[in-house]
């Protein structure tokens, strides 16, 4: 049965991200995605793909010097997008603010654009086997689980993801897809382990 394992990395810690501008990576974020390119070495990969934001993209650059000769491609399909427009009534209140910072572009633009992500990255391959690394937001990670879990689409918050956690999902034709592994950060030392969002939490 052709599957598709799929690598979804959020990227490094971002350098200065109260400036909301595309900063690219701290030198904590480096650590993090050199050390995240370590683990996966000899990982055989198809593709590393990864959205247009400086923080993705160095991320993805250095966890494919680890993966020589694996191409790497930039994707707007997994750049930061809101993936639903989600209503806020009966979510706690601080979700509810949360929810009413997106514009009516992101609302409007973000689902579209995360579903063709998920249309490309979260589906079975036609034929064969195949082994693919997304380097995205916290917002995509947070969709895709949500979708292979069938929960409900208002699932995507609150499932937020460290910087340079390693989720893994199996998409195959022949059942569900399979959560392989969420959020895994075993290849960062303690402290390394950090989310740089306000629900900030440990593992
Ligand atoms: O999760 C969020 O609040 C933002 O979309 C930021 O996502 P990122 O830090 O993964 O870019």
């Amino acid at each position: 049965m052709p599957s598709r394992l799929l690598y979804l990395v959020r990227h490094g810690e971002q350098d200065r991200p109260e400036e909301e501008a595309d900063t690219g990576l701290s030198e904590r974020g480096r650590r993090q995605a050199t050390l995240l390119g370590e683990r996966l070495r000899g990982t055989r990969f198809a593709a590393v793909h990864h959205g247009p934001a400086r923080r993705a993209a160095e991320t993805a650059a250095l966890v494919a010097a680890s993966l020589p000769g694996v191409p790497v491609r930039e994707d707007d399909r997994a750049g930061d997008h809101m993936p639903h427009d989600t209503d806020p009534a009966g979510l706690p209140e601080r979700y509810a603010a949360f929810l009413a910072g997106f514009t009516e572009r992101e609302r409007r633009d973000g689902p579209r654009v995360t579903a063709e992500a998920a249309a490309r990255f979260a589906a079975a391959p036609a034929e064969g086997d195949v082994r693919e690394l997304v380097v995205t937001h916290n917002f995509l990670v947070a969709w895709l689980v949500r979708g292979a879990l069938e929960a409900p689409e208002r699932r995507w918050i609150g499932l937020n993801q460290q910087n340079c956690g390693l989720t893994v999902i199996r998409y195959s034709s022949g059942g569900p897809p399979t959560l392989v592994a969420l959020n895994d950060v075993a290849h960062l030392p303690p402290e390394l382990r950090a989310t740089g969002l306000p629900d900030d939490y440990r593992i």
